[in-house]
């Protein structure tokens, strides 16, 4: 299998102190984390104003709206075949299939300790209506577990830590749930550290309290719209459109709007069919990966690929890293053109099960 022969290339990691002391660094310097500034200032320019859009003015809410509903794969396909054809095409040669560059991927890493950091919902589980039912595969975890003895692996999910680990089920793996603001090391097989076995970061740990309080409130604001689903993701909630009549997302979009106005800490952002609630501290999957990358041992280092896989927006900010490193992979999982910061695509998780399994 060539993923193992990838192995062979790559250097061991065995700095395990400097792992350890480069979490806490970084949880010393939390305070500079905190943004002073308006909600959203550490996010990239079209979200910002997006969000900025939503936390506004009710009028606003319905360009989110409307961008929820333009994405989807429904509206696309009915939206003229033709030209949806031609931004297809021109899209992948931007965005090459990871499967068909997997040569030149490989050359990339000789030499190179690869990283994987994965994340969760559309990517190693189908979206489904229920979140509560996202489960990966028996296939899908056999193939993350036999990622991870070759290369340190993590999980990045927006979802609470706890839940994730509930679905993926593998100790030997890093989590970060929350976003990233609640990281966690290997539960066993400390194969690529030492000594660190507990929580390794939680930034907005001060924000628990709030958020627990808005969870609440949302919770009794949407229960009369049906089919709305708020999810308490421990640093942050989703708020989900999914199984909600389209007609009604522009009044539970300003019902979610409502409830954050009084609360001036808190930020939204978007996902798929979801809007989610989180503290305005300058943290998110992007921050999350240099982290582990530090943790690991690989600050400022020359010998590392990172390859990224996620499908959504929320995932943008760790492809966004990578490209500014100009170091790692970015694999956007998607069976649409998007904007992103992505180098490679795949269409849907089964091509990422196939591409970490090659
Ligand atoms: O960062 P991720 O692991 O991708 O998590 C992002 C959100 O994923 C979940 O919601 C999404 O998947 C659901 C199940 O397939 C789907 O029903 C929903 O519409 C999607 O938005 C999760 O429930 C959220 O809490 C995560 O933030």
């Amino acid at each position: 299998m060539r993923l193992k022969e990838m192995r062979k290339q790559n250097v061991v990691i065995s700095d395990a102190k400097s792992g350890i002391n480069m979490a806490i660094k970084v949880s010393m310097s939390n305070s500079s984390l905190f943004s002073s500034a308006a909600p959203g200032g550490y996010i990239s320019i079209p979200r910002k104003k997006l969000l900025k859009k939503i936390e506004t003015g009710g009028a606003r809410i319905n360009a989110w709206v409307d961008s929820m509903k333009a994405s989807s794969p429904t509206h696309i396909k009915s939206s003229g075949s033709i030209s949806a054809t031609e931004d297809q095409g021109s899209w992948i040669l931007h965005h090459p299939s990871a499967l068909s560059m997997f040569e030149q991927i490989t050359n990339a890493s000789k030499g190179k300790q690869i990283v994987m950091f994965l994340d969760y919902d559309g990517t190693l589980s189908p979206i489904v209506d229920d979140p509560d039912r996202a489960f990966m595969s028996d296939a899908m975890r056999a193939t993350v577990r036999d990622v991870a003895r070759y290369f340190p692996t993590a999980i990045v999910s927006g979802r609470c830590r706890d839940k994730v680990y509930s679905f993926v089920r593998l100790a030997e793996l890093y989590y970060a749930g929350s976003h990233g603001m609640d990281i966690k090391g290997p539960a066993k097989g400390r194969k690529y550290k030492k000594g660190n076995q507990g929580v390794l970061f939680q930034p907005a740990s001060e924000f628990l309290p709030m958020i627990d309080e808005v969870y609440t409130t949302l919770l009794e604001k949407t229960k009369s719209t049906p089919g709305a689903k708020v999810e308490n993701n421990k640093f942050c909630v989703s708020v989900h459109f999914r199984c909600v009549d389209e007609k009604s997302w522009s009044a539970l979009a300003e019902q979610v709007r409502s409830v954050l106005k009084e609360y001036p800490k808190l930020l939204l952002t978007q996902g798929r069919k979801v809007l989610e609630i989180r503290p305005t501290i300058k943290w998110d999957k992007g921050k999350a990966l240099e982290f582990l990358l530090e943790s690991l041992g690989f600050a400022d280092c020359n010998d590392v690929l990172p390859v990224y896989i996620g499908d959504d927006r929320t995932d943008e900010d760790a492809f966004k890293v990578l490209r500014e490193r100009g170091q790692g992979l970015g694999i956007l999982v998607s069976k649409i053109p998007k904007d992103t910061n992505a180098s490679y695509s795949l269409q849907e998780p089964s091509e990422a099960r196939t591409f970490a399994n090659t």
